[in-house]
């Protein structure tokens, strides 16, 4: 296990900014992870770490020492792709037990310790197949015992579920998350899709554009988001943000008015609201919307709703009674959030600095 600290790492290729100057402390046994678009710098920066990509500036510090000089060999790392390569000709132990023996452990001692780390992820039953006899979970799970099996200082992984179907995603999901408990590791994952990212994380770090927009709790990011990017990538369906203005403690935007009262700022804002927290109250005529389309999805129903200044989207509990076509009144519950109007789209409500006072 170790701490691993980034300080104004940087990396550019050419002309391009891949990674713009990123200060990040990923605690010791945490689970990490690097959550953002295609193109973010997430695995730029996660090669980084691992030393496949050298960095332009700025260090990496793994308890304190310096790495980004070492190569990949030295710096005590596990790594777990999206594509993971297994060895065709060797058994499923031979495969998880291959760092081992590279190290040169006896052939007992690994084989050992590659069926402990086969048990923790399920696979003690197929311990005498060859790959190609296994699904492609089971084969996504060796690749995570390979990495697991000698006790690294610090695990990469690399959207290591992607090639996944949705039920086998959810099962590896959780085990390897149970797995990381287990082992007690320093984890840093890479993903794109913010379920897995919310549901693994203990530290949620949201890049874009080569910049850490937030790193957090999970559950922070998700109700303090620091800027619309991260409002809208963090939870589904994605925050509702409607662009209007402040004034006489009220927010209002083509006509529709939610109210602010003690607002201590006046002028051009964006509304964010989670679909959760939207109120829709049918009406007989009029309203502030009308319903377009509703989706049940049984537990819940979203329904999205068309108002002057464009589309809102509402999540209710169960089967809701509401239909398309419908005219709706269009309240909030009082967890709302508001952002600046201008590119950056920073939070207006901090602590230092609340919007309602
Ligand atoms: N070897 C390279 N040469 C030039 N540009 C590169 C290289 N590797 C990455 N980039 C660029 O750097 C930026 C960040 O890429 P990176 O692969 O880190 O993003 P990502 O967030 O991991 O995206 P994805 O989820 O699509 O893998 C992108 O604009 C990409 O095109």
């Amino acid at each position: 296990m170790a701490t691993v600290v980034l300080e104004d790492l940087r990396c550019e290729f050419g002309p391009v900014v891949a990674v713009d100057s990123i200060n990040l402390e990923v605690p010791d046994g945490s689970f990490t992870v690097l959550l953002g678009p295609s193109g973010c710098g997430k695995t730029t920066t996660l090669n980084m770490i691992a030393g496949l990509e050298e960095a332009t500036g700025g260090r990496i510090l793994f308890d304190g020492g310096q790495v980004q000089h070492l190569s990949p060999d030295k710096r005590d790392i596990a790594m777990v792709f999206q594509s993971y390569a297994l060895y065709p000709n060797r058994t499923v132990l031979e495969n998880i037990a291959f760092p081992l023996r590279m190290r040169g452990m006896d052939k007992k001692r690994a084989g050992a310790l590659a069926a402990e780390a086969a048990g923790r992820l399920q696979l003690s039953e197929v311990l005498g197949r060859k790959p190609r006899q296994l699904s492609g979970g089971q084969q996504q799970r060796v690749a995570l015992a390979r990495a697991i099996v000698r006790q690294p200082k610090v695990f990469l992984l690399d959207e290591p579920l992607s090639n996944l179907d949705a039920k086998l995603r959810n099962d590896t999901r959780v085990r390897l998350k149970q797995t990381q408990r287990d082992v007690g590791g320093t984890f840093i994952l890479v993903t794109h899709d913010q379920m897995e990212a919310m549901s693994l994380a203990d530290l949620l770090v949201v890049m874009n554009a080569g910049r850490i927009q937030q790193a957090g709790p999970p559950l922070e990011l998700y109700r303090r988001p620091a800027n619309r990017f991260v409002g809208s990538f963090v939870g589904v369906p994605s925050m509702n943000q409607v662009e209007g203005e402040i004034a006489e403690g009220a927010f209002t935007a083509s006509g529709w008015r939610v109210p602010l009262p003690g607002a201590v700022r006046t002028g051009p804002a964006v509304l964010g609201v989670r679909a959760e927290d939207l109120v829709l109250t049918p009406t007989e005529q009029g309203g502030d919307g009308r319903v377009r389309i509703v989706e049940r999805l049984g537990t819940e129903t979203h329904v999205i709703v068309a108002m002057a200044h464009g589309e809102l989207t509402a999540r209710m509990a169960g089967d809701a009674e509401i239909e398309a076509g419908q005219g709706v009144q269009v309240g909030t519950t009082t967890n709302v959030h508001i952002f600046e109007a201008d590119e950056d789209g920073s939070r207006v409500d901090t602590e230092h600095h609340p919007l309602i006072v």
